[in-house]
């Protein structure tokens, strides 16, 4: 089985965010992931990781103004310098917490602007944020996200982040394959494993019950099959990342907690959390 890693952005929604490390340690997690880091100190959150055990696997650069409804500032003409700002504070945060990758979001095309004429401007960010992160030794990742949940973002397609990251041509900027958003927008997700991971292109994944985001195992995926997928796949070309639990725990939420919620991986066959 693959090596699973608990979102705490979305996952443990009944616990202050500091506590959730300890639970996802308690239901055996090796690994974490959350959207930004930025609201604490790097030290807090390098301790909490430590007094559990757990590794770091993953967080997001700086978005730009979330609470204005911002995703990320690569594909937005004029905001250079503060995309560059936040790619240089994530990386030290990325150090501080021994984190190999960063996802680095897109952004939103802006109203009455056609996706084409802000791509020079993603490229040139993606190129800088790669050679930054390089120094550091860490990862870059870009993740396409269906446009039912953020509209007009500007990447929606497995296709077109491979393309970019071929056009980028650092070998530190990979994909973050979400199969949630990718099973929205385009669905044949089994095959489209089979087509990118042996690329060595794709860093990450994440998972998600589809359509509404909550267990893997409510929904139209059939999650079991695709692990095996992973699995399949990963066996021959080598590939050692991690899948992101990335989903709204509906289960478990209300009465017993996230916990409650997790019997779709302890069910798994040698269930692999770490
Ligand atoms: O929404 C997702 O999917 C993510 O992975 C986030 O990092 C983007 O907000
Ligand atoms: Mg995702």
């Amino acid at each position: 089985m693959p090596r699973f890693a608990a979102n705490l952005s979305m996952l443990y929604p009944e616990l202050d965010f500091l506590d959730r490390f300890e639970a996802a340690a308690k239901d055996g997690f090796a690994a974490v992931e959350y959207l930004f880091p930025y609201a604490y100190e790097a030290r807090e959150l390098a301790s909490r990781l430590a007094a559990n055990g757990l590794k770091q696997v993953l967080f997001n650069g700086p978005p730009g103004d979330w609470e204005r409804g911002e995703r990320g500032l690569a594909c937005l003409p004029g905001r250079e310098a503060e995309f560059r700002d936040g790619i240089l504070k994530a990386i030290d945060y990325a150090a501080a917490l021994d984190c190999p990758r960063i996802h680095v979001m897109a952004g939103l095309v802006p109203e009455g602007v056609e996706r084409e004429t802000v791509q020079p401007t993603y490229l040139e960010n993606l190129r800088w944020a790669a050679v930054e992160a390089a120094k550091a030794g860490r990862d870059v990742l870009i993740e396409p996200i269906n446009t039912r949940d953020i509209p007009r973002f500007f990447l929606n397609r497995q296709d077109h982040a491979h393309e970019l990251v071929e056009a980028v041509g650092a070998l530190n900027v990979q994909v973050q394959m979400d199969l949630y958003h990718c099973q929205i927008v385009e669905g044949d997700v089994a095959m489209k494993i089979r087509k990118y991971l042996p690329t060595g292109r794709v860093g990450h994944f994440q998972i998600a019950g589809v359509p509404d985001r909550n267990e893997p195992d409510i929904g139209e995926l059939n999650h079991p099959y695709l692990f095996e997928v992973i699995d399949e796949v990963s066996a021959q070309c080598g590939w050692q990342g991690w899948v992101g639990c990335e989903y709204r725990p509906r289960r478990g939420a209300v009465a017993d907690g996230t916990s409650a919620g997790l019997g779709w991986l302890r069910g798994l066959p040698r269930a692999a959390r770490g």
